[in-house]
């Protein structure tokens, strides 16, 4: 089943158009990669997914996002609903300067949850989940600022995690990391895929034919094909594609 479907989206800033007619049907419960050389519009397209992209100035959308069949885009959309549905996980680990417990209670706390039984509850479920919590249990009060990068950037899914969504966007979650925590990550991911659907951005190619299922292939704002990862990297049936994934441009 599908869980996220674009129909002919586009998408301006300013007069500069980032995004061309793209269609797309995002499978649940798989990992779909985003690649394509840098200003392609990967983390443009991505970030429409939940509407992260509202705030900036001068942009314009147009064509339908579809989640789970509803238009993310219609005015009775209530857009912290969706975010809470549709995480997002970013290239840099952003943890809030506060502690590792702290900083996953935020979003339930936010979202109205403030039974102490119902949080250490949430916390430890989304510090499973996001395999981090045999690493940090002993110190959920310390400052989530002391982790290792790769920790820092685990400790953000899991803070993802904890609203509860079913989508979770990650904008090249381990660019900004050594090859160990990469692995973590990247297991963590195949992991995921049991319970949500995950959406990565990758500069790197190997990286996208380890993990992915589905691939799609962007050049200057349009998708220029999107196939099984499999099929992809071996039968590429776009010169543009094939051109790219041999390392011919890019
Ligand atoms: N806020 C913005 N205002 C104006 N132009 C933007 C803005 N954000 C992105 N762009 C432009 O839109 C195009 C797509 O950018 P985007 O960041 O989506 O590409 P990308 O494929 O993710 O690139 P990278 O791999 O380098 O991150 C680029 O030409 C970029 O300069």
């Amino acid at each position: 089943m599908d869980i996220i479907t674009t129909n002919n989206l586009e998408l301006w800033y300013g007069s500069f158009q980032a995004l061309k007619g793209i269609d797309m049907k995002i499978p649940e419960h798989q990992i779909t990669a985003f690649i394509g050389p840098s200003g392609c519009g990967k983390s443009t397209f991505l970030k429409t997914l939940n509407r992260m992209n509202d705030l900036v100035p001068g942009v314009k959308i147009t064509g339908e996002i579809l989640y789970h069949g509803q238009d993310i885009y219609a005015p009775e959309v209530d857009v912290t609903w969706l975010r809470k549905r549709v995480g997002m996980v970013f290239q840099k680990p952003n943890p809030f300067p506060m502690s590792i417990y702290d900083n996953i209670a935020y979003g339930p706390r936010l979202h109205g949850t403030h039974s102490k039984a119902e949080l250490n509850d949430l916390v430890e479920q989304s510090l499973r989940g996001a395999a981090l919590w045999d690493e940090v249990k002993d110190r959920l009060k310390k400052s989530a600022l002391g982790l290792s990068g790769g920790q820092q950037q685990r400790m953000c899914i899991a803070r993802a995690l904890s609203v509860q969504p079913d989508v979770l966007l990650m904008d090249e979650p381990t660019s900004a990391l050594d090859p160990i925590s990469t692995m973590k990550i990247e297991e963590l991911m195949s992991d995921l895929k049991q319970q949500y659907t995950v959406v990565i951005v990758t500069h790197n190619m190997q990286q996208a034919a380890r993990i992915s299922d589905r691939t799609a292939f962007f050049l200057l704002g349009e998708m220029v094909e999107f196939d099984e990862t499999e099929r992809m990297f071996s039968m590429p049936s776009d010169k543009r594609t094939e051109d790219y994934i041999t390392g011919r441009f890019g």
